[in-house]
């Protein structure tokens, strides 16, 4: 009724309203009406569960479902009706319904009412249970409190226990403390390092991200690089393909090779019998030139005595001569006297004084007859001995005539022979050379000639012990040289070794085929390296005003220009043209330009030149703005020669007198052509005369030299880099690292007939210098270039000066 009244006041919306679906699906199922009773109802029927459960769990059993489904039910029983709703139920229509809903209500309420009897006999069941277990907790009360009295006696002792281990504890905590305060500060630096890291975490998780950006990128690019190497890996099986067919090409090539090496030991030994055969020959020939001086001499001898026997002849002839005319007047006059006698005794009477006088006369007369006729007897006798000597002298030149003739019929045999045999060396040789070559170019390695320059007199007289010498005998004579360091004997071995009394001749004659191939279009590079006054300047240029003493550059030029002139009878025409450039602390100057400031200026760029380098794609070089000039003979050359000595820039070390501080670049471009075969070749020929090498504390350079020095010593160390690269077969070999080195890259690296001298002091106190140039060679001779390619084409092409 209360709530029937408080409804009336305030019914709730949706619990009031008949209309609401919920309201009549509760009523008519019999459950609680809605999902919202009223409050206080709501509060009760929650209360009465709870302590349903209550119950339930003090009896040590679980609340039986079925128990609380009836007392929702009965609660749902409970539920007030509005007036709105009685008046509906008093609805005719309604008023079945609510009958049979009132009698399940019914039921249902005294069903609860069984229950709660049920539930009263269970209460009082409880009850005496409850009792039966407050003895039991009583008794069991007092057991614990027995036992906490005795646990008390046991708590003081092991009170007294504790606090002797408190007090220790105390310690131990003070020092656990300081423990903890360091491992607070040993924390506060983890900490640290942990924002640290955490720093670095985010950084690498940024990175990370970035990374997986670019993983994706790169996953991306590596389906393209997939596809790509699908296609490479097609072109690879066509490139082994056409390695398979370059191999069999080159095991063609190499047995050629060995063949060309069979016939080069076959021609060297047939060289080393004929040389033996020639130096018997010789010697024979020698011996017979002895015997024909000596037969001369006594040819002279016999020659004088002739002579001399004649003149006696003569003398005698003269004398006998007088005597036979002294003798004629005698008998005239004896005829004469024996005449007058004749007279006289006819005329006896005259005085016997007349007779006596005319008879001593006479007698005299007879007595120098007489002595005369002695006189004239020896003579005969001597003009008879003189004649036989005569004869004899006669008889003995023209034996010694006909076996000097023999003999220099001999001679001339043996002369023949010996040209023949000399020939026979020559084209042996040429051979020789030609197959040499032939090897190279397949082998396609710069080639390394070794020149060791006398001891001159500025050098360390001092030391007595000879720092270089040369094996004479084995395989290697004329190749190798040892260096003699700490005691040590250390071998190297090059192309050719110039020992210090060869000639500028006989150095030239080894490069002249060399020289040669630049007018049958090859690329030829001849460079020299090594220290400073070891004769590089001396090699390349020769000495200033002595013909003799000419360097490889003159002779070079003077061949060149020869050869043209002969190549002219089989129809080809040369054009040439030369360039000369230095490279002076890493700047190119023109050394052939008639601008005096484009000299004096350290970097040339600035006057608007940059003498920039570039390489066409036939490897030919081109510097630009640098003066070329057309030549036609050598002397023209010698004369820009000398014009480029002048600029050079050279100067004072201690190490020599007159040092080039740069590195010097001849350039000759030969272009020919042949019109009767319509043929066009350009071979080019670069000579350069590199700074030396030296040490700075060695130099004892300082302000502009020491400048210099280091400059030299940057761009030989960039080009020992170049020739190491090579030498290892890097990909990236540094030619870009100096402006020497960028100039030489076709030359080292590219497809041209390459040479280095590699100029020695044998000063013995520059062992450690030649040391590090013969080293440097040796890895040079070692480097494998491009095999030399000839450029000869049909067609007339219009080019200017490049560097091959
Ligand atoms: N083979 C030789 N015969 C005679 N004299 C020589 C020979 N080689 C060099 N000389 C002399 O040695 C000296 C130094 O030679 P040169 O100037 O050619 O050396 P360099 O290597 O060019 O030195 P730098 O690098 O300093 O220019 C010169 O006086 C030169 O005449």
């Amino acid at each position: 009724m209360n709530s029937y009244r408080s409804s009336n006041r305030a019914p709730l919306a949706s619990a009031s309203n008949p209309s609401s679906p919920q309201n009549k699906k509760g009523c008519a199922d019999g459950g609680p009406i809605g999902k919202k009773p009223r409050i206080g109802k709501m509060a009760g029927g929650a209360a009465g569960v709870r302590n349903r459960q209550a119950f339930a769990v003090v009896n040590g059993s679980a609340p039986d479902p079925s128990q609380t489904a009836s007392v929702a039910e009965s609660e749902c029983g409970a539920v007030e009706f509005t007036k709105e709703d009685v008046e509906a139920l008093l609805n005719e229509k309604m008023k079945n319904k609510m009958r049979s809903t009132l009698k399940e209500k019914h039921d249902q309420m005294i069903d609860y009412i069984k229950r709660l009897k049920l539930c009263i006999k269970w209460f009082q069941e409880l009850e005496v249970n409850y009792l039966e277990e407050q003895e039991n907790v009583q008794t069991r009360l007092n057991d614990v409190e027995r036992r906490c009295n005795e646990a008390e006696l046991s708590m003081k002792n092991k009170e007294e226990e504790l606090n002797a281990i408190i007090m220790e504890l105390r310690k131990n905590y003070a020092s656990a403390r300081e423990k903890v305060a360091k491992e607070e500060s040993d924390k506060l630096a983890v900490m640290d390092s942990l924002a640290r890291e955490k720093e670095d975490r985010l950084a690498a998780e940024k990175c990370q991200s970035y990374l997986s950006e670019e993983l994706t990128k790169y996953q991306g690019e590596l389906q393209t690089s997939n596809q790509k190497l699908s296609s490479l890996n097609d072109m690879f099986k066509r490139l082994q393909e056409y390695n398979t067919s370059l191999q069999q090409y080159n095991t063609k090539l190499q047995s050629e090779l060995a063949a060309a090496n069979d016939n080069l030991k076959r021609v060297e030994k047939e060289k080393a019998a004929v040389v033996e055969n020639l130096s018997t020959v010789r010697g024979h020939n020698k011996s017979l030139q002895d015997e024909l001086t000596s037969f001369r001499g006594l040819e002279d001898e016999a020659l004088k005595q002739k002579e001399a026997l004649a003149k006696e002849v003569t003398i005698i002839r003269g004398e006998l001569q007088q005597v036979r005319d002294d003798r004629d007047s005698l008998r005239m006059q004896l005829q004469q006297s024996t005449a007058e006698l004749e007279k006289v005794k006819m005329c006896s009477e005259k005085s016997s004084t007349e007779l006596d006088k005319l008879t001593f006369k006479n007698k005299q007369l007879e007595e120098k007859c007489l002595s005369q006729s002695g006189q004239l007897r020896t003579l005969q006798e001597q003009l008879v001995a003189a004649e036989k000597k005569q004869q004899i002298t006669y008889m003995s030149e023209s034996e010694v005539r006909t076996e000097s003739e023999e003999r220099r019929k001999l001679i001339d045999d043996l002369r023949n022979k010996l040209e023949e045999a000399e020939l026979k060396i020559i084209e042996g040789e040429n051979i020789r050379k030609k197959l040499h070559n032939t090897i190279l170019e397949l082998k396609g390695n710069i080639r390394v000639f070794c020149r060791v320059r006398p001891l001159l007199p500025e050098d360390d007289a001092s030391m007595e012990a000879k720092a270089i010498s040369f094996p004479t005998s084995g395989e290697t004579a004329g190749r190798a040289l040892d260096l003699a360091q700490n005691g040590q004997n250390l071998s190297f071995t090059f192309d050719k070794v110039f020992t210090p009394d060869v000639s500028q001749e006989d150095v030239f004659v080894e490069i002249s085929q060399l020289v040669q191939s630049a007018l049958d279009g090859y690329k030829v590079c001849i460079f020299a390296y090594g220290q400073t006054g070891s004769g590089k300047t001396y090699t390349m240029m020769g000495r200033p005003g002595n013909p003799d003493q000419k360097g490889l550059i003159p002779r070079s030029l003077e061949q060149i220009f020869q050869t043209k002139q002969h190549l002219q009878l089989q129809g080809w025409k040369y054009e040439m043209q030369v360039s000369m450039l230095e490279i002076y602390n890493e700047t190119i100057r023109d050394l052939l330009s008639t601008n005096r400031l484009d000299m004096s200026k350290a970097d040339s760029s600035i006057g608007g030149k940059q003498y920039a380098i570039k390489h066409d794609v036939n490897g030919n070089t081109h510097v630009s703005d640098l003066t070329v000039i057309d030549v036609r003979s050598s002397k023209e050359v010698s004369y820009l020669l000398d014009q480029a000595a002048r600029s050079r820039s050279v100067g004072k070390t201690q190490m020599n007198e007159q040092s080039s501080r740069s590195h010097f670049v001849f350039t000759l471009k030969i272009s020919g052509t042949n019109e009767s075969t319509d043929q066009q070749v350009q071979g080019v020929l670069n000579l350069i005369d590199l700074a030396g090498s030296e040490r700075l504390s060695k130099s004892g350079s300082t302000g502009d030299r020491l400048k210099e020095t280091q400059a030299i010593n940057k761009s030989l160390s960039s080009l020992s880099d170049v020739i190491f690269a090579l030498a290892k077969k890097e990909d990236h070999v540094p030619f870009r690292n100096s402006k020497l080195t960028y100039l030489l890259q076709p030359c080292l690296g590219g497809d041209s007939k390459t040479l280095m001298f590699v100029n020695v002091s044998p000063d013995p106190a520059s062992v450690g210098e030649s040391l590090c140039s013969l080293r440097f060679a040796s890895r040079v001779n070692a480097c494998e270039i491009g095999v030399p390619r000839r450029q000869t084409n049909m067609r007339p092409v219009d080019s200017r000066l490049s560097y091959g």
